[in-house]
């Protein structure tokens, strides 16, 4: 029979380290397993403590071996003490609460976020495909059909949500520990881009970027909300990793153009979903058709059916297509998602709203 992962957490559960063991002090990361071959990440919280780990690496990689079906392992251990100097630059501290911080140890598995009864999260394999349009003007479509409708942007280092959905105001956080969402076009939403200087890169390694997202899922006062969004960034990252891991969702969306380059990548972002056991709820063709405004002629710019193709191919349901036009990439610009108003742009996200809400997922 083939191990899973859980197996392997619960060989890794008894490895003991100072304090407890490898699994209770939270020291285990990106879980793999591919047939026989199992990968996992060991991350010490200093390089002090990487040396006096080695052996539980040692232990830890003997007693996965053991494991009946498995036949090779890589464990890899990291420490993310002292930072390199770009690295080291003081998290964003604009107001009283700081955001980017290390992760709090978690114990158990996938949680769900109080008051929110379903998490929808938009993925794509490669950069620039849509993702960041198709999830506002999804969130928009939702909410213009009565649904109570949150949109997380974990797009860390390219947030675009701010931009997209016309907030440029800073969440208030009276405590400075509770942040106050903003809302915008019937939406309750979050950015790690409204808590940054304008133009200000995000440059933190891997736990930084975990802590981040714990405080927008965690610290955020979402309120009742019948779906959350959440963009994602695009690839396969430490981001999703620790997302899937260790949130409830309800399932992903993985949007792509029909280039096959585009293709190729969704492709791994389906498999990443696979392997992290999150359901996928289906694939969206962005950039589909191109209609000339001026006479009408029917252009396919990128192709034109491969994503349903690739859908059929799966056994996944294909969700639609959304048309490429100036006017969708003008409206996300100017802070009014297209869905907002009427015409065929916004038919086609009230389709695909009213499909997700049918099938129960939103
Ligand atoms: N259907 C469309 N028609 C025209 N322009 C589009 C369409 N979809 C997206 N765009 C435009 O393409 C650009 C990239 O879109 P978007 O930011 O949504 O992609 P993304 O996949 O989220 O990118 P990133 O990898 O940067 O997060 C934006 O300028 C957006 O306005």
């Amino acid at each position: 029979m083939a191990v899973s992962r859980d197996d392997v957490l619960a060989v890794l559960a008894r490895v003991q380290v100072p304090g407890g063991t490898l699994v209770s002090r939270d020291l285990v990361r990106a879980v793999m397993v591919d047939g026989g071959t199992v990968r996992f990440v060991i991350e010490a919280p200093t390089p002090a403590e990487a040396r006096d780990l080695a052996p539980a690496q040692v232990a830890a990689e003997m007693a996965v071996k053991a494991l009946p079906g498995v036949t090779d392992v890589q464990a890899v251990m990291t420490a993310h003490g002292p930072a390199p100097k770009a690295a080291t630059a003081a998290p964003p501290n604009l107001g009283p609460v700081k955001i980017g911080q290390h992760p709090t140890p978690h114990q158990g598995g996938p949680a769900r976020i109080a008051g929110v009864d379903r998490i929808i999260a938009i993925g794509s394999g490669k950069g620039g495909v849509g993702k960041s349009t198709v999830s506002s003007n999804l969130a928009v479509a939702l909410a213009k059909q009565g649904r109570r409708v949150g949109l997380l942007d974990a797009d860390i280092y390219g947030p675009s949500q701010p931009r997209m959905m016309g907030v440029n105001k800073r969440p208030a956080s009276p405590d400075g520990k509770i942040i106050e969402p903003l809302h915008a076009h019937g939406v309750t939403m979050m950015s790690i881009g409204l808590m940054l200087k304008e133009d200000e890169a995000v440059i933190w390694r891997g736990p930084m970027l975990m802590g981040a997202l714990q405080q927008l899922l965690g610290q955020v006062a979402w309120g009742e909300l019948d779906v959350l969004i959440i963009d994602l960034p695009p690839g396969t990252g430490d981001i999703q990793l620790t997302l899937c891991q260790r949130t409830h969702l309800t399932g992903a969306i993985v949007v792509s153009t029909p280039q096959d380059v585009a293709l190729l990548d969704a492709r791994k972002a389906l498999d990443m979903f696979a392997k992290l056991k999150t359901p996928v709820l289906g694939l969206i063709e962005n950039m589909s058709t191109y209609i000339c405004p001026n006479c009408g002629h029917e252009e396919h710019l990128f192709g034109h059916g491969g994503v349903a193709a690739e859908a059929r191919r799966l056994d996944l349901p294909f969700l639609g297509e959304l048309p490429l036009s100036i006017d969708v990439r003008l409206a996300g610009d100017a802070g009014t998602p297209i869905a907002v108003g009427d015409g065929p742009h916004a038919e086609a996200y009230a389709r695909l709203a009213q499909r997700l809400i049918a099938g129960g997922v939103a």
